[in-house]
């Protein structure tokens, strides 16, 4: 093609605004240095306590500052990406590239067969050309229910593909469509036919269900397949050979549906697991998959979605190709990220797991910087990015290559792409390192999407108002806090590892991209700061020891400043995004509640990490819960329920608080000067705010009766433990 006959596929657009906001961080920043020289001219004179806690709370400020400062990095520039939809039909539709798809599962109790073949379904019935298409499930569990549901799936598929196509059916996995879809009210045929696959589908999932809570596979189904014979060989989820089977090979004639149109490519595995050898978890299942799949399909684009993560617009491949096949600037792409989303959220979001503001602002605040970091499911990766090759500038449209023709049977390539899959295999390579997802890191994605972007790749994010994928956020509290655990300390292991970002990157990649990465590798470090905030002030106010400005001193008006703006700033930015005010202060308590948990025990975590002590750990989110667990989440109930140190630590903070709180107001009620008022004013403020945020855990303790309350244990635990500190700091 002619150079002036370059059309663009895509258009970015830098968001508005920006001016403004820049004076605003400045104003913000002059606040900040008034405090600071308000906290070293007036250190205290007095005694050791007062100092210590002055340094602390400085400290924390300084630790705020600093944190405030990498926020706004993401911030300074933003970027939005628009497809020109319809010029890619026109151009390309001949050229389209073969996508494989890989659907990752670990354990059929914690992620029901009949969830993950709603998304491998989903995902079959892209609207794609069905032999560029390739369907990859990799299996942890090595389980023998999941085989047996996606078995039910090819099957189903015949149907399920055709009635997508002909109802433009959408959603496309058959659970969420079903839903909230009402039949046709038009064509008697076709209303007819609805309801047939419609009751085809319900038959297929009392099936699976049926047989995962008897926890067997119907007899006759597993004579009929040679798959199950497998399991005899199976010892235990983390001992087994490799479990390999195509379920259906698109190059085979009679691989088609009940139309006749032809049929994606669907592939079981479960690779081999010894207890001798470690896994690696997801990124260990990713790179057995990369492999098998270069033998089978090899197709040059890999999506990865998380078994959860159901496909929500079928035109989502399509979506992502306008920005790989631009025929200026799609070869220097290595991935198109797009944003996690949920389908199970709570009307005011709960637990704030929307991340609204990560989704809606700060990562296309990333995308400006150089890209998006990658962040484990709805990404589309080019299979080279993935695997270790260096972006260059001769590499435009290498990857339009004509794959060669696979020979081999299905049974054959079965067995050949076993030892692809093995234990062993790894051994002596680059996997796990130069090549594939990284190993040894709980966030196995950021530091994967890390080294694409040293390697000169950058990437793309692409958040469309109908979303492409949407998956389940946890409904719990304990769930939400274990999986921020999680994240957090893979965050600070990477940002203490020689992947640190600011040296790993020097050179490879812009400052600000760098620094871009910085505050989600140091979540975990927060909760020095907050854990200090949310009990000095407080326990000092208890003490009669004051730490900020008078009230009628003018040096209040800095600390009031900061505060309030920033506050006032974050609620503004929330709304903005489509939240509401109930949802920011939820989002607010869940900051309080992870920065004092979640983000403690991975920083506790890592550091005994450092010294050896402990390993690294990958604990599954839970995607079902009970009917009244489910019932209370959707009325905004918070769940405690189990008893955890974590709850502990909670509620031992929020009693505390409670103390001082009711300890500072008695003191200003008691002094007829109001002298209290003007020393105390900012701490009490300080602690009433923490009581206010509180509200949902002074009522599990004390006023609930569900079992979603907190347990006895922790209640008689904390109000030991919080009674225990305030007169300690009393006398
Ligand atoms: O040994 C394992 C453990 C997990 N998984 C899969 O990994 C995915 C993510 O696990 P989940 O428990 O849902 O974790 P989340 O916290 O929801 O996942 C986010 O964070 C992870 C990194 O911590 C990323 O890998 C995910 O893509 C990202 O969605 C799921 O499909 C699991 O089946 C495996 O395949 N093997
Ligand atoms: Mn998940």
């Amino acid at each position: 093609m002619e150079k002036n006959d370059y059309l663009p596929l895509f258009e970015t657009k830098p968001v508005r605004g920006r001016i403004l906001f820049r004076l605003f961080a400045a104003s913000i920043l002059v606040g900040i240095c008034f405090i600071c020289v308000y906290r070293i001219r007036f250190f205290p004179v007095g005694g050791k306590v007062e100092k210590w806690s002055w340094i602390g709370l400085f400290l924390s400020e300084l630790w705020f500052s600093f944190y405030w400062f990498l926020t706004i990095v993401c911030r300074w520039n933003s970027v939005y990406r628009f497809p020109y939809k319809n010029r890619l039909s026109q151009r390309f539709e001949k050229e389209l590239p073969g996508i494989d798809i890989f659907v990752c599962t670990a354990d059929p109790l914690i992620e029901p067969p009949s969830m993950v073949i709603n998304t491998v379904l989903s995902v079959m019935a892209y609207d794609y050309p069905p032999e560029k298409l390739s369907i990859y499930l990799s299996d942890d569990g090595g389980s023998d229910l999941t085989f047996y549901a996606m078995l039910e799936a090819a099957t189903f598929s015949k149907k399920w593909l055709p009635f997508c196509k002909e109802f433009k059916v959408e959603p496309r996995a058959p659970e969420a469509y079903f839903r909230t879809a009402f039949e046709p009210d038009d064509d008697p045929v076709k209303v007819k036919e609805w309801l047939s696959v419609k009751k085809l589908y319900e038959e297929m999932k009392m099936r699976i269900e049926s047989a995962t809570k008897l926890n067997r596979t119907p007899e006759d189904i597993c004579k009929q397949h040679k798959g199950f014979r497998e399991w005899d060989f199976v010892s235990s989820k983390r001992d087994h050979q490799t479990i390999h089977q195509i379920l259906i090979d698109g190059r085979n004639a009679d691989a088609i549906d009940v139309k006749g149109k032809t049929l994606p490519t669907l592939v079981y595995l479960a690779r081999e697991k010894r207890p001798r050898y470690h896994h690696n978890f997801k990124a260990g299942a990713m790179n057995a998959l990369i492999r098998v799949s270069s033998r089978i399909s090899n197709a040059p684009i890999i999506l990865n979605v998380d078994c959860d993560m159901y496909s929500n617009n079928s035109k989502a491949i399509k979506d992502a190709m306008y920005f790989f096949m631009d025929e200026e600037k799609g070869h220097e792409i290595g991935f198109v990220q797009n944003p996690q989303s949920f389908h199970n959220l709570s009307k005011n979001d709960l637990y704030g797991s929307s991340l609204r503001v990560i989704v809606e602002v700060e990562l296309p605040g990333f995308d400006a910087n150089g890209g998006p970091c990658y962040i484990g499911t709805g990404c589309f990766h080019r299979r080279e990015s993935l695997c270790g090759k260096k972006y260059s500038k001769e590499f435009k449209g290498e990857w339009r290559r004509v794959n060669k023709k696979v020979e081999e049977s299905a049974s054959v390539l079965e067995e050949r792409c076993k030892v692809l899959a093995s234990c062993t295999y790894e051994q002596n390579t680059d996997w796990g390192n130069e090549m594939g997802l990284k190993y040894g890191c709980a966030l196995e994605d950021i530091i994967t999407g890390l080294a694409i972007h040293c390697r000169g790749w950058r990437s793309i994010y692409f958040n469309p108002i109908r979303k492409a994928f949407l998956g389940v956020a946890p409904t719990t509290l304990l769930q939400y806090l274990i999986q921020h655990k999680r994240w957090a300390e893979g965050g600070l292991q990477i940002f203490l590892s020689k992947y640190f970002p600011l040296i790993y990157g020097h050179k490879r990649i812009p400052l600000k991209l760098q620094l871009s990465y910085c505050p989600y590798l140091l979540w975990a470090v927060n909760c020095l700061a907050t854990l200090f905030y949310a009990t000095v002030p407080s326990l000092c106010l208890l003490k009669d020891i004051p730490l900020f400005p008078k009230m009628s001193c003018p040096w209040v008006l800095s600390f009031a400043y900061v505060m309030i703006a920033n506050r006032a700033y974050s609620l503004g930015e929330f709304i903005w995004c489509g939240g509401t005010i109930q949802g920011w202060l939820n989002d607010q308590r869940m900051w309080i509640f992870k920065g004092t948990t979640s983000y403690f025990f991975a920083f506790l975590d890592t550091v005994m990490k450092l010294f050896g002590f402990s390993e690294t750990a990958f604990v599954i989110t839970e995607k079902v819960a009970d009917e009244q667990i489910s019932q209370r989440y959707e009325q905004e109930v918070m769940e405690f329920g189990t008893p955890s140190i974590m709850f502990t630590i909670l509620a031992t903070l929020a009693l505390l608080n409670l103390f001082s709180c009711i300890g500072g107001i008695k003191k200003v009620v008691d002094d007829v000067q109001t002298k209290a008022l003007d020393q105390f004013g900012l701490q009490i403020l300080l602690s009433s705010l923490l009581v206010f945020l509180n509200l949902p855990m002074y009522q599990g303790l004390f006023f609930r009766k569900d079992s979603g309350k907190m347990p006895p244990s922790v209640t008689y635990l904390s109000i030991i433990y919080a009674l225990l500190t305030c007169t300690a700091a009393m006398y």
